[in-house]
């Protein structure tokens, strides 16, 4: 017989609780203080470590290393521990009272230093059951306690009895304790779950370490959180994989990855690289999102084949005309030849385009020695050969001396069967005229370059060939062009860049600088590379054009030729937002990766939802893209993608929202996406959502003072923090206008018809706002999640881009206690309160 109590007072005084946490807190003491052993111990082997290393000994270093290292690492997961250290206790069953198994669950394992388990670490098999077991299935547990701690101190347990038959004589403390750490108030940052994962959150976090684990659920049903317990996990189980490889979070705005941030730390890993995808590349960081109709085009897979035109498309400035001297002979090459000679080169050369400029010089040589011939050079040469040689003789055999010695040939590249050609190539490969031409013609070009380069419509239009609609060209261009910032779609086309420039090809360090005709003033001008040796002698070189500085000392201070990183496991969280070209920007980062991706499909504000799908599967297979972008012209025919393992979840209680704010979400559910089903809320509150009608909502006609006056409000009613959240700005939104019901592309006129909210409108209403209150954007909202919500003109909001009504659906789902809508429209009241 068990025996349910909440707060029955004991005859030795203090209630039933209390002598249980009395109880539970003993043995946390226990644990605590064997904690502050292994933590000494931890230290000792550290200063051993340094200790070693001064003794000098063959292999010190070595051994030291290591040591300090696994010391290093226990005693941070020992630091971690401290607050909260033992958060669950299982009871097993068995035969009789005595013999019954008890297991305490914690952040950390703790062992006595007779190595008997005091504290199962939360990821060991051993814990699996505090998590797995149900009453339908108790897997041996009789009873499962949650130990709530504010420091050292146990402050509360909440107690669920899985199997009644067995619960002989066992106190079941019960009153509702997960559910108010549901309410409990949110302080700006997500906290970990450890205590209380759910079973079904519980099989995606132990998910096998291989293939592809995609989980799925509506907003608020814990996916952000299970991924990042899931990398804890991972990192715990297979250390040795996943730490020296590294594991990357990806998110999709940086208010949202300092959002999460801190939770991986406090679960004891801050290894893995947690990422926004404004910032994944280095050197390039997003400040805007793209409206959504350019978002489409600059997203589309299409833009692969686009960028490779660009690259492949000459430089800005470079020069239309190679002339250069040979023996008093002119030799040029026009605009064409040029042309067909760089769409040679780059159709031969299968490695970057940076790496091509080896190959572009020995090109042009090739062909400079081909026009040299056909203008008749060599008879021209020999003929002014002889004239000069006759003159000098003339005047050396007047001043009585020998006649001119044969000049012997210099070797050009290697030596060949033709030594007039060598002595060619030789003389001219030397020439100022040449090196300066090769310079500009085939610089080395960084990926921002190019992406600018693109600014300028003309050379878009090219570049675009027929994968982009014509009307999509001035606005695509205007948004590279200057110094205009760069949006979240940018930073993805910036990484294809990159990987079609590649890194410049490595100077060959065994040639003497001195005898590379391509060094100049101790810099490879195909590489920009700086190759002085000590045969160097700048004296006796040409001076260096300013180019070539230029260029040597962008690529010192952007560090372009900078490796990029790729990981065993890669996290994308919202990943129902990512476009195809964002897909093979990660793709590139996980070649031999295993994935877990995190969506909502119906809070998708992405419209090629099968596009960005086919691209995801391809990043899924190794990186590798089945199309090459483009849709159409010749298309190798590729190995397919070998099929990785897919596990597939879904989690269906949200965690969240009160049930009075989840029924409003789900009723903007049934109008954005009628047959999608929403999660089921768990926690009620009593507070009912407040919709409020007013005459207007723009900013200056009310909508500041409005959106302020609700945020005053909801500062006296909850104590944590309060999401203000706001249409779009006007470059970011553009509103679904097509008459025939498709969204609308290019050429309609501006938005001008929906009202939108600029960054000096939110900064103005963020003003008088204390902290807790952030003012942000709909985009903004993803992901995040705050005590009270005011969400202004939900009219605006579903009209500002083809998938409004998706956009609103997230944030009207981000509070946890209080939501406040402010609208013009009573239709919009009726809708949110009542469907
Ligand atoms: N098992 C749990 N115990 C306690 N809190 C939980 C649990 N699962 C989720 N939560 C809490 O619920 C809230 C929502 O979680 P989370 O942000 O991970 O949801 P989500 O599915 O990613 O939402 P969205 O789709 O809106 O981004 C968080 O505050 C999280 O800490």
């Amino acid at each position: 017989m068990s025996s349910q109590v909440t707060g029955r007072t004991t005859s030795s005084g203090g209630t039933v609780k209390d002598r249980e946490i009395a109880a539970e807190q003993r043995y946390v003491d226990i644990a605590y203080a064997r904690l502050e052993e292994m933590r000494a111990e931890a230290q000792a082997m550290i200063r051993e470590g340094y200790r070693q290393s001064l003794a000098g000994t063959k292999g010190s270093l070595v051994d030291r290393d290591a040591m300090v290292h696994q010391a290093a690492l226990r005693a941070q997961a020992l630091d971690i521990a401290d607050d909260g250290l033992v958060f669950g206790r299982l009871d097993l069953a068995a035969a009789d009272e005595d013999s019954r198994e008890i297991r305490y669950i914690g952040r950390v394992g703790v062992r006595t230093s007779e190595h008997d388990s005091l504290v199962i670490d939360w990821r060991a098999p051993a814990a699996e059951d505090f998590y797995r077991a149900t009453p339908e299935d108790p897997r041996g547990v009789v009873r499962r306690r949650v130990l709530h701690s504010r420091g050292h101190a146990v402050v509360d347990l909440e107690d669920d009895l899985l199997d009644p038959d067995a619960a002989d004589g066992m106190t079941i403390i019960g009153d509702g304790a997960f559910l108010a750490s549901l309410a409990r108030t949110r302080e700006g940052e997500m906290r970990d779950i450890v205590a209380t994962i759910q079973r079904e959150q519980d099989e995606v976090i132990r998910a096998p370490a291989d293939g592809t684990v995609l989980v799925r659920g509506a907003p608020g049903t814990g996916k952000t959180a299970v991924a990042l317990h899931r990398v804890a996990y991972l990192l715990f189980r297979h250390r040795r994989r996943f730490g020296s490889r590294g594991v990357l979070v990806i998110g999709p705005n940086r208010r949202f990855t300092a959002y999460i941030e801190r939770v991986l730390p406090s679960l004891g890993e801050g290894s893995a690289t947690l990422r926004s995808l404004g910032d994944l590349v280095d050197g390039a960081t997003a400040t805007v999102h793209d409206p959504p109709r350019l978002a489409r085009v600059k997203g589309a897979d299409a833009m692969a084949a686009v960028l490779r035109r660009a690259v492949t498309d000459h430089a800005p400035g470079a020069p239309g005309e190679l002339r250069v001297v040979f023996k008093g002979v002119v030799v040029a090459l026009d605009r064409a030849r040029l042309d067909r000679i760089r769409s040679d080169v780059h159709r031969r050369s299968r490695g970057s385009v940076n790496a091509a400029r080896g190959r572009a010089a020995e090109a042009l040589l090739d062909a400079l020695w081909e026009r040299f011939n056909e203008v008749g050079g060599p008879d021209a040469a020999a003929e002014a050969a002889g004239a000069e040689e006759g003159l000098w003789n003339a005047i050396l055999a007047a001043d009585g001396l020998a006649e001119l010695d044969e000049e012997p040939a210099r070797g050009g590249s290697g030596g060949s069967a033709d030594p007039e050609r060598d002595q060619f190539v030789a003389r001219v490969r030397e020439q100022r005229a040449f090196t300066d031409f090769l310079v500009a013609w085939w610089p080395i070009r960084r990926p921002l370059d190019v992406l600018r380069s693109l600014g300028d419509p003309d050379r878009l239009r090219r570049a675009a060939g027929r994968d982009i609609d014509g009307a999509a060209v001035e606005p695509l261009a205007r948004s590279w062009a200057g110094d205009a910032p760069l949006s979240y779609q940018d930073v993805a086309l910036l990484d294809e860049l990159d990987a079609l420039l590649g890194s410049p090809p490595r100077p060959s360090r065994r040639r003497a600088a001195a005898d590379d005709p391509f060094v100049v003033d101790g810099v490879n001008i195909l590489t920009g590379e700086d190759v002085a040796d000590d045969t160097w002698e700048p004296e006796m070189q040409e001076l260096t054009t300013s180019i070539e500085r230029l260029e040597r000392s962008r690529r010192v201070d952007d560090g372009v030729v900078e490796e990029r990183p790729e990981y065993a496991h890669i996290v994308v969280d919202e990943a129902q937002d990512l476009s195809p070209m964002q897909w093979r920007m990660l793709g590139r980062r996980g070649r031999q990766a295993s994935w877990t991706i995190v969506e909502d499909p119906a809070q998708s504000a992405w419209e090629d939802l099968d596009a960005a799908r086919a691209a995801m599967e391809t990043a899924l297979g190794g990186g590798r893209s089945a199309s090459r972008g483009s849709s159409r012209g010749r298309r190798r025919p590729r190995k397919p993608a070998p099929v990785r393992a897919r596990h597939e979840y879904e989690l269906t209680t949200n965690y969240r929202n009160s049930t009075e704010i989840a029924a409003v979400s789900a009723r903007v559910l049934a109008v954005a996406l009628p047959e999608a089903r929403p999660a089921r809320a768990v926690r009620t509150s009593g507070i009912d959502p407040v919709v409020r009608v007013l005459p207007d909502l723009l900013p200056d006609l009310g909508g500041i003072t409005a959106a302020w006056e609700a945020a005053e409000e909801l500062l006296g009613q909850v104590d944590g923090t309060i999401g203000l959240i706001v249409p779009l700005p006007p470059e970011e939104a553009n509103p679904d206008a097509g008459q025939d019901g498709q969204p609308a592309l290019f050429g309609e006129p501006e938005p001008s018809g929906v009202p939108a909210w600029t960054a000096a409108d939110r900064e103005r209403l963020a003003a008088d706002l204390p902290e807790r209150v952030q003012v942000l954007d709909v985009l903004e909202a993803k992901g995040l999640e705050f005590d009270a919500a005011v969400i202004v003109a939900p009219e605006t909001i579903a009209a500002q881009s083809p998938r409004g009504l998706r956009v609103l659906y997230v944030a009207v789902s981000r509070a946890t206690q209080r939501l406040t809508v402010l609208t013009t429209d009573p239709g919009w009241r009726d809708t949110l309160l009542t469907g």
